[in-house]
């Protein structure tokens, strides 16, 4: 059996690099796994929105999964941003013909600006396909609010919040980011085996959080696929993305990128520190 982890991302684009297929890529090599990456649409965006999108032709995501699935097979898949409901159909059909890999859901609704990623009325398909078929979902507070219908502005209605998403929606485990309330950046995950966990970390007071979403869902599924425990590998995807905004790179117009090689920052000439 070939030792080489291997980890596969299902999303879109980023051409500036801070999120989407690019993001996920970065934070495998990062964490020392191998990257593959089958594309569902090209996007045009930056750090200060989303100015058009392509999506490809359902046929050709069929033929990107195929090649990969046939010759290099991951341990673990994630999904990000997947804009229409014909792929989502698909890509439900596929996972669960894969059912024994390990697959993170990131429910991507719409760019760090409030631009949207996924049409509003597709919604309630994501939430009934790919969601239902999911290892661990990983909304923000918005996705989760959608996915649940319920309003979340403490961490008490996340814990509620995350425990209904797996009771009444069919994922195996959640964790809710809370990247966007006030004060500490408090994550809280529910499973039905290990109940509730909250994972802290310090809040970085910095606008540059494009992709933080893509980066942390591409660590779990790095660390997941490697095999390490549900617990182990949110711990580590949290810490990864916690130390990638606080070592900003400070690019970019609008909301920046994060710093994908944070997590190593200790071992690097000082030039590489680029916090400032
Ligand atoms: N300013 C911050 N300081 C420290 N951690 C943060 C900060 N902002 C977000 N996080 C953490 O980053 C991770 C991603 O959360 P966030 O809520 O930003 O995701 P997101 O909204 O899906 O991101 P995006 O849509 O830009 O990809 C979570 O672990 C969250 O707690
Ligand atoms: C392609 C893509 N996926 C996800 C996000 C959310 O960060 C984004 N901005 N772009």
């Amino acid at each position: 059996m070939n030792s080489v982890y291997r980890a596969l991302t299902i999303a879109g684009t980023d051409p500036t690099g801070g999120a989407g297929i690019q993001a996920d890529l970065k934070t495998f090599q990062e964490l020392e796994v191998y990257g593959m990456s089958v594309i569902t649409s090209l996007v045009a965006q930056n750090t200060t929105g989303v100015q058009a999108i392509h999506d490809l032709p359902i046929e050709f995501i069929e033929k990107q999964f195929y090649a990969v699935m046939s010759d290099i097979y991951p341990n673990a898949i994630k999904t990000g941003m997947i804009a229409q409901p014909d792929m989502m159909a698909l890509l439900k059909e596929k996972l669960e013909e894969h059912h024994l890999v390990t697959y993170v859901c990131d429910p991507v609704m719409m760019a760090k600006n409030g631009d949207p990623l996924l049409e509003k009325h597709v919604r309630a398909t994501l939430r009934d396909t790919l969601v239902a078929v999911s290892s661990i979902v990983t909304p923000n507070i918005a996705e989760a609010e959608d996915l649940i219908e319920m309003k979340i502005e403490t961490v008490e209605d996340m814990k509620k919040a995350a425990t209904r998403i797996v009771k009444e929606l069919g994922a195996k485990s959640a964790i809710i980011k809370g990247g966007s309330l006030a004060g500490d950046a408090v994550d809280v995950f529910y499973s039905t085996s290990e109940g509730i966990i909250v994972f802290e970390a310090p809040r970085t007071d910095t606008k540059h959080t494009h992709g933080t979403g893509c980066t942390f869902s591409a660590a779990l599924c790095a660390e997941l696929a490697k095999g390490s425990s549900i617990y182990q590998s949110v711990h580590k995807a949290k810490q990864f993305t916690a130390d990638a905004i606080y070592w900003s790179l400070n690019l970019g117009n609008g909301y920046g990128p994060t710093n994908h090689w944070a997590h190593r920052m200790q071992g690097l000439p000082t030039q590489y520190n680029t916090k400032g």
